[in-house]
C-alpha cells in the first residue's frame, strides 16, 4: 500500500509512502483515494491527518511517470485533483502535517486539506513551473484564494520554495511547530472535530483581488517574458491565475486542467524534466578508473581558505561563509587585502539582509566568519584551500609549492582556474592526489555551477569532498576531466568565434545577440562577452602568441596556422574596449561598470571600415542560419568532448550549460537540444558549413556525431554506451 492508515483514538493518520520523497505516483494517488474514502465512511473515525513517511510530506507528483502518461486518457481517468476534491469535501476535518517538503502536487494536496501544520524546518512551494508545467491539481485556483493574487502569482510563476516560518506569514500554513508536526496535527484534529468546515475549504473562499488585477497579471507576463525568455510555462501559469480571478472555482479548475494539458506533453516540459534528472545524475559521478560517488569517503569542511580577493575570490569567500564555513581570506599586499575585505563585507551584508527579509526575521543560522590576513601561515589549520589568483601558471605553481609546506597533511588544495592544466599545478606539491580544479563562475556567490576538474592523480576522496562541498554551497557540481578550457569554455570558444565571424561577414552585434536571446539565452554572445570582460580572452590569446608581441611577424591578419581567425576582439581591446568594466566593448554603457548595453555607432563604423579594408563581401544570412551557425559548432564540440572522455555523458555537458552559461533550461542543454532537433539535421548543416569553410576546423563533424547518425540516431540516454566507458551511469 502506498498510503498507510493507522488509528489514534478517533483520528485516522494516513501516511504517504513512496521513498525517497513520497512522490505522488498514479499508484499512490489510487491508494490515497481508497484510504481516504475508507476513513470517510468509517463511523469510528472523526478526523483525518495526512502526512508523509520518513519526515517528508511529498515531493509532488512522480515526475518519472510523466513520460509514460497519456494525457488524453490517463489523466482524465483519475488524477490528483480528484483526491484533493475528496479530501476537501470530506465532512471530517482533514489536517495536513507538513514535514520536510511539500512541493508541487504535494503542496496542492496540503492545500486541499482543511488545516495545515508545518514543522519549522519544512519547505513548501509550487515548483511545477520549473518543470515546464503548472500546478495542475488545483494549486492555481486555491493558492490565490488563500494568500491573495500578488503573493500567489509570485510563488506560482517562479516556483519559489519558502521555509515554513515564511509560509505561516503568507498564510499558506496555519502554524509551525518545533516538535512533531504529526503529533501537533493529531492534537488539532481532535480539537476541531464537530466544528463547521465550510470556511476552511479554500474552494469556497471568495478571491480577494487588488483593484488593478488585470494590469498586475499583464505586467507579470511582460516581466516573466524577459526573465525566462521563450519559456511557455511561466506565461501559462499567469493565465491559470487569471482564470482563478475571473471564474468560479469549479470553472477555474476546468480551465486549469485545459492549460495543464497544453503544457504536459510539450518539448519544453520534456526539456525541463530532463534537466531536473540530469542534475541528479551528475551527482552520481564515476571515473574511468572505477572510483565513484558511492564508494568514496567525503570529508566535512569546517575551515576553508581563499587565496586572492579579486572578483572570483570575493565571491568564493562569500559562498563559503554563507554555508556556515569559517573562512580565512589571504591577499598578498595591504591594499588588495583592504579592497577585498571591504568588498566581501559589503556582499555579506547584502546577503544577510536578503536572508533576513526572505526568512522574515525568523531565527536562522548565521554566516561563517571571514578572517582577512596577509599571513600565509594562517592557512596551516585549513581543511581546504581554494587558490583564486589570476590565470598565470607560474604564479599558481609558486603558491601551490608554498601551500605544500604550510598546509596540514590531508588538507585539500583546489585551484580556481577556467582552463589551466591541473596536473602541472599538482606536480609542484607534496600531495598531487589532494589537488583538484574548482572552476567557479562569476559572481561566484550566485552562480550555481561548479566544474570540478579532476587531475590525473586526484583521489576519490578529494572528488567526493568537493562534490559534497558543492551541494553544501547550494551549487551543482559536475566532475570533468582535465583538458585545456575544460568542458564549458571548450564549447564556448567555437560559439564565440562563429559569432565574431558573422560580424566580419556583415552582421552587427545587436542582430546576432537578438537571435540568440530570442532562442532563450539570457544574453547573446556579445553582451555576454562585454559582461565577462573582453580582456580575459585577449590576454590568453597573447599568451598563446595569437596576437600581441609574441605573434610571429608576417602572420596574415585573418589567419593563424592556416585557420580562419578574426582579429576583431583583439582590436577592440587595443582600443581599450574591455566591455562593461571600461564602459565600452561591443556596446557602449552609461558609465564604467554600467549594465545597460546600447548600440555603439563607433562599433558599427569600425566594422564597416574593417570590412572595406579587407574587401569582405557581405553575406545574407537568415536568423535561422545565424542560430545554426553559432549553436551547431558548440554542439559539435560537445560530441568531441564526449569522444575524448572529458565529460562522462551528455547530461554532464547539459548541466554545465544550463547552470553556468545561460543556456535556456526549457531547451534542456545543447546535447538535449541536438537530440530534439535531430542529429541528422545537425550533421547535414555542419557538413555544409565545413564544405564552404574548410579553414574553420570546429565545423568538421565529430566522429561520434557521425557514428550516432549512422546508427539511426539513438535516444540521448543511449549515447553513453556508444562511448564504451567501463562505468556507464545510465
Ligand atoms: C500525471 C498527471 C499528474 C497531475 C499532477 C498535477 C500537477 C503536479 C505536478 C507536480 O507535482 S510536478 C513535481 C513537483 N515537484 C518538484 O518539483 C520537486 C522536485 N524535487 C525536488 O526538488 C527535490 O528532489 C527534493 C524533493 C527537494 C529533495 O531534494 P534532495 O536534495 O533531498 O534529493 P534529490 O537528490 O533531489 O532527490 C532524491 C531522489 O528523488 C527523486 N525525486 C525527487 N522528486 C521527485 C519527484 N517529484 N518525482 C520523482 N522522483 C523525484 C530524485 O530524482 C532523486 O532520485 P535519484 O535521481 O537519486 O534516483
Amino acid at each position: 500500500m502506498a498510503a498507510l492508515k493507522h488509528i489514534v483514538g478517533s483520528v485516522a493518520v494516513i501516511t504517504i509512502r513512496n521513498p525517497p520523497v513520497n512522490a505522488l505516483s498514479p499508484q499512490v494517488q489510487v491508494s490515497l483515494m481508497e484510504v481516504l474514502k475508507d476513513v470517510t465512511l468509517d463511523p469510528s473515525v472523526k478526523a483525518i491527518v495526512l502526512c508523509g513517511e520518513n519526515g517528508k510530506f511529498s515531493g509532488g507528483a512522480d515526475i518519472r511517470t510523466f513520460s509514460k502518461t497519456d494525457p488524453k486518457t490517463d489523466i482524465k481517468r483519475m488524477s490528483l485533483d480528484d483526491v484533493n476534491s475528496v479530501a476537501e469535501r470530506s465532512r471530517k476535518p482533514v489536517v495536513a502535517a507538513v514535514e520536510g517538503v511539500a512541493l508541487g502536487g504535494g503542496l496542492e494536496l496540503a492545500l486541499a486539506c482543511h488545516y495545515r501544520i508545518a514543522h519549522v524546518k519544512a519547505r513548501v512551494g509550487l515548483t511545477e513551473v520549473l518543470l515546464g508545467l503548472l500546478p495542475g491539481a488545483g494549486g492555481t485556483q486555491r493558492l490565490p484564494r488563500l494568500i491573495g493574487v500578488p503573493a500567489a502569482l509570485d510563488m506560482i510563476t517562479t516556483g519559489k520554495i519558502v521555509p515554513a516560518p515564511v509560509a505561516v506569514k503568507l498564510g499558506i500554513v496555519d502554524s509551525v511547530t518545533e516538535g512533531s508536526a504529526v503529533e501537533e496535527a493529531i492534537h488539532l484534529a481532535q480539537k476541531v472535530v464537530g466544528q463547521p468546515l465550510e470556511s476552511r475549504r479554500i474552494c469556497s473562499k471568495p478571491i480577494q483581488c487588488p483593484p488593478n488585477v488585470d494590469s498586475l497579471l499583464n505586467d507579470a507576463k511582460v516581466k516573466l517574458k524577459k526573465q525566462f525568455r521563450g519559456a511557455e510555462s511561466h506565461q501559462v501559469c499567469v493565465e491559470a491565475i487569471r482564470a482563478a480571478v475571473q471564474l468560479p472555482f469549479a470553472e477555474g479548475i476546468v480551465k486549469e486542467r485545459e492549460l495543464f494539458l497544453s503544457l504536459f506533453n510539450s518539448d519544453q516540459a520534456k526539456a525541463c524534466q530532463y534537466a531536473f534528472f540530469a542534475e541528479r545524475s551528475v551527482a552520481k559521478w564515476t571515473t574511468p578508473s572505477g572510483a565513484n560517488w558511492k564508494s568514496a569517503s567525503p570529508q566535512t569542511i569546517r575551515t576553508a581558505a581563499v587565496i586572492g580577493l579579486g572578483t572570483m575570490g570575493q565571491g568564493i569567500a562569500v559562498s563559503l561563509a554563507k554555508a556556515q564555513i569559517q573562512v580565512i581570506a589571504v591577499e598578498q599586499d595591504e591594499q588588495q587585502l583592504e579592497k577585498g575585505s571591504k568588498a566581501v563585507t559589503a556582499i555579506l551584508e547584502r546577503e544577510t539582509l536578503k536572508k533576513q527579509q526572505f526568512e522574515l526575521a525568523h531565527k536562522s543560522d548565521s554566516f561563517g566568519s571571514v578572517t582577512f590576513t596577509l599571513d600565509f601561515n594562517a592557512l596551516k589549520n585549513a581543511d581546504l584551500v581554494i587558490e583564486a589568483v589570476y590565470e598565470n601558471m607560474a604564479l599558481k605553481k609558486e603558491i601551490f609549492q608554498r601551500l605544500s609546506s604550510i598546509c596540514k597533511p590531508g588538507a585539500f588544495l583546489c585551484t580556481n582556474t577556467s582552463g589551466l592544466d591541473i596536473d602541472e599545478i599538482a606536480s609542484v606539491t607534496d600531495r598531487p592526489h589532494l589537488v583538484i580544479g574548482t572552476h567557479f563562475f562569476s559572481p561566484a556567490h550566485l552562480m550555481k555551477l561548479l566544474e570540478v576538474v579532476r587531475g590525473y592523480h586526484s583521489s576519490s576522496t578529494i572528488i567526493s569532498t568537493v562534490m559534497n562541498l558543492s551541494k553544501v554551497l547550494n551549487k551543482v557540481g559536475v566532475v570533468v576531466d582535465n583538458c585545456p578550457l575544460f568542458v564549458g569554455n571548450r564549447l564556448l570558444l567555437p560559439y564565440i568565434n562563429q559569432a565574431v565571424f558573422l560580424l566580419e561577414d556583415g552582421r552587427t552585434p545587436e542582430e546576432v545577440d537578438q537571435v540568440l536571446e530570442e532562442f532563450g539565452y539570457a544574453m547573446g554572445p556579445f553582451r555576454m562577452s562585454d559582461l565577462a570582460g573582453l580582456d580575459i580572452g585577449w590576454r590568453s590569446r597573447m599568451e598563446f602568441g595569437l596576437t600581441g608581441p609574441k605573434l610571429l611577424p608576417g602572420a596574415p591578419v585573418r589567419q593563424r596556422e592556416g585557420k580562419r581567425y578574426s582579429p576583431l576582439p583583439d582590436i577592440l581591446c587595443e582600443e581599450g574596449r574591455f566591455g562593461q568594466k571600461s564602459g565600452k566593448g561591443w556596446y557602449q554603457y552609461e558609465t564604467v561598470g554600467g549594465r545597460n548595453a546600447a548600440r555603439d555607432p563607433w562599433v558599427h563604423n569600425f566594422l564597416h571600415e574593417y570590412r572595406r579594408a579587407h574587401a569582405i563581401k557581405q553575406k545574407n544570412v537568415s536568423q535561422g542560419e545565424i542560430l545554426e551557425w553559432c549553436l551547431y559548432p558548440l554542439i559539435n564540440e560537445g560530441f568531441k568532448v564526449l569522444e575524448d572522455g572529458i565529460a562522462s555523458g551528455p547530461e554532464d555537458i547539459d548541466v554545465i550549460y544550463n547552470n553556468g552559461y545561460g543556456w535556456p533550461r526549457h531547451k534542456g542543454g545543447p546535447m538535449f537540444y541536438a537530440s530534439m532537433i535531430g542529429l541528422p539535421r545537425v550533421l547535414v548543416k555542419l557538413e555544409e558549413f565545413y564544405k564552404n569553410n574548410p579553414d574553420i576546423p570546429s565545423l568538421k563533424p565529430s566522429n561520434l556525431l557521425k557514428a550516432l547518425v549512422k546508427q539511426g540516431s539513438p535516444p540521448l540516454k543511449e549515447w553513453r554506451s556508444q562511448l564504451g566507458y567501463p562505468n556507464s551511469r545510465l
